[in-house]
């Protein structure tokens, strides 16, 4: 069914249009801060009639961007299922965004679009105000409100048809993360889009703030007893000494506490309430509300809860935002006892100024790894530098590593350059496929890292270094130590401490993997058929999960949406699999003799068991898929 569009519609398009020609908003004729944005449009020369550059993330960009924001997207992602379902067929778009505006997600039904329009609202786009004028998502970014632009209130006319509600998401440190948003056609419009979006955005800074504080004791209050338990509820947290740990937003709100300006010792619980934390700690044994008074008189009614903090570590002296990043790191553990051992040793030598260095086939996700380490550390809001070893040309490297002084050399920028090293100050730098580094400057390197400090090249004054070190290589380090094309010291010097990414033939968690590639390409809810996947066990997979992501996402393309069948599957894969039977590499892993020992009894127990689950079997009997495969293969099991 189509509307028509009301006069208020005519109204705001007339207000547009005087605004064009004379550059003044007709008083009350839009909301304030539409009428801002319009002047901060007309200000920076944006054409209200011109095309839009549409700024999109490449893949990549965009991956890694999702990664950043995992923490959000993993929140979101159920909220957003529920409001798509909640205004399903109603032509609109569900869209989560981060804080510049770039879309991280988005569900629902694009059809009324126009094929530039539906690639605009993709992952990866742009919706910040510089980039398309007065927009919902771009504008409560800017006004950090919640708010709907619809029609012509939009600054640029090829948007005139979308009707959009936005509300910026907060993050548990009162830091703007980005919007949620419904976008819909004009034509249809939604009576309580803002307020739908409004509580799924609450729900979402709830689920941030309970996963990013841990504490002994949690207190849930409203001054009426009825909103107790609800979104609108104030949620204090405080640590064993009765220090307060968190305070939400609606608990800033009412208590009027804002974090900037609490003491610099914290704040406790005796000076909010009068009571003490005894008290509380007996009310926690009852679900029941009860009356509290604040230290200034006012009454609030309350509930409160007992959580297990970390026995090591008081609640307190955590840095909640060093949690958060942690998650990024679990979020790799996906059930390989390879990679969970990898992690757990990554993570009792964080901080501790001790050099990492990963060992992985090519595509064993090496680069997301150290990435993870980067984000569960201390510095995880300093830089990340990244160097490919391999990819610089030798002449470069140096150049690109230490820097150089203004007019250091012919050819260079006249102006001189920070080199990575440098660059990477109070972060990470990553140095990967460090195993084709130039013997010549492995002895620089070293030197820098030994005195951790750098010269550019043509200087001669050193700089002081700080960061911590991730290598990353897919050569066996130590044979190439052992023959003299690698530097012993630099070696030791790297390897702090060395883990070994596990190739994917030989990984245990492969239906896991597959499902993280799915989410990360926004299709988690994309069947696959139980053919495909023992396939997938079966290959050899020489690209490892490169390989897998490549294979999956062609997969995807090909099935247009629909459940994913052998027949999507590429040519090569198909090839290699054929190939891959009988690999040498993989005879050697299990000669014939290992094979005998796995007695055909345990084999058709486990596989019993788990009722033909292959990663399931194949860890349980600690052999790998591969040889597992062969082995049901000879029992004719499959
Ligand atoms: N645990 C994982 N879950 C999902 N995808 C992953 C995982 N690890 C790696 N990937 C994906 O596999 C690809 C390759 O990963 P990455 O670049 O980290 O591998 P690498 O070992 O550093 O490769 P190379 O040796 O070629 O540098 C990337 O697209 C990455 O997103």
């Amino acid at each position: 069914m189509q509307y028509s569009i009301p006069d208020e519609a005519h109204q705001i398009r007339n207000a547009r249009s005087q605004f064009l020609v004379s550059g003044q908003v007709q008083q009350g004729a839009v909301a304030e801060e539409i009428a801002r944005s319009w002047q901060r449009c007309l200000a920076n020369g944006m054409d209200s009639a011109g095309a839009v550059d549409n700024q999109i993330l490449t893949q990549y960009e965009l991956r890694q961007r999702q990664e950043q924001y995992h923490l959000l997207l993993s929140h979101a992602r159920p909220e957003m299922t529920t409001l798509n379902e909640q205004i399903a067929h109603t032509r609109s778009m569900v869209i989560l965004t981060d804080d510049q505006g770039v879309i991280l997600h988005s569900l629902g039904d694009n059809a009324f679009l126009s094929e530039a329009q539906q690639l605009a609202l993709n992952p990866g786009s742009s919706w910040h105000e510089a980039d398309r004028g007065t927009n919902a998502i771009g504008t409560a970014l800017i006004e950090q409100s919640a708010l709907t632009v619809r029609g012509a209130e939009h600054f640029m006319e090829r948007n005139q048809i979308l009707s959009c509600s936005a509300v910026p998401i907060f993050g548990a440190h009162n830091n703007l993360l980005g919007t949620l948003d419904v976008s819909n056609d004009l034509m249809m419009p939604q009576q309580h889009t803002l307020a739908l979006v409004k509580m799924a955005a609450q729900m979402i800074e709830n689920r941030l703030f309970r996963a990013s504080h841990q504490a002994e004791m949690v207190l849930h209050f409203h001054a009426r007893p009825e909103f107790i338990g609800t979104l609108w509820e104030g949620i204090a947290m405080f640590g064993a000494d009765g220090r307060l740990v968190a305070l939400n937003r609606s608990g800033q709100f009412q208590l009027g506490v804002a974090p900037a300006e609490l003491p610099p010792g914290g704040v406790y619980f005796h000076q909010l309430f009068e009571s003490d934390l005894a008290k509380l700690e007996a009310a926690s044994a009852s679900t029941l509300v009860f009356p509290l008074r604040l230290t200034n008189g006012a009454r609030l009614f309350a509930r409160a809860e007992a959580r297990n903090a970390s026995p090591s570590r008081p609640a307190a002296t955590i840095e909640p935002q060093k949690r958060d990043a942690a998650a990024n790191l679990g979020m790799l553990n996906t059930g390989d006892p390879q990679v969970a051992r990898a992690i757990s040793q990554v993570t009792l030598v964080l901080n501790q100024q001790i050099p990492i260095l990963i060992e992985g086939e090519t595509g064993a996700g090496k680069e997301l790894f150290a990435r993870a380490i980067h984000e569960a550390s201390a510095r995880f809001q300093g830089p990340w530098v990244a160097v490919n070893c391999a990819a610089l040309p030798e002449g470069l490297i140096e150049a690109e590593l230490f820097g150089y002084e203004d007019g250091a050399f012919t050819g260079a920028r006249r102006k001189g350059s920070t080199g990575k090293l440098e660059q990477a100050n109070g972060g990470t730098l990553f140095l990967d496929e460090i195993g084709d580094m130039p013997l010549g400057l492995q002895a620089r390197l070293l030197r820098v890292l030994q005195e951790r400090s750098v010269t550019p090249l043509g200087s001669s004054k050193s700089k002081p270094l700080d960061f911590m070190l991730v290598s990353a290589t897919n050569q066996k380090l130590r044979e190439r130590v052992e023959k003299g094309e690698f530097r012993r010291d630099l070696y030791y010097r790297l390897n702090g401490l060395s883990v070994s990414l596990p190739p994917l033939r030989q990984r245990t968690d492969l239906a896991a993997l597959v499902q993280l590639i799915l989410q990360t390409e926004n299709a988690e809810t994309t069947p696959i058929d139980a053919e495909v996947m023992q396939l997938f066990e079966c290959h050899p997979w020489p690209g490892n999960i490169r390989q897998l992501h490549n294979v999956v996402k062609t997969a995807l393309a090909l099935s247009g949406g629909g459940k994913i069948q052998s027949m999507h599957l590429m040519q090569d894969f198909l090839d290699e699999l054929e190939q891959g039977v009988g690999a040498p590499e993989r005879v050697q892993e299990s000669p014939q003799v290992s094979l005998d020992a796995v007695t055909t009894e345990a084999v058709r127990n486990a596989w019993q068991q788990h009722a033909g689950n292959v990663s399931a079997v194949a860890r349980q009997l600690g052999i790998s898929r591969n040889t597992l495969y062969r082995k049901l293969k000879a029992l004719q099991l499959i």
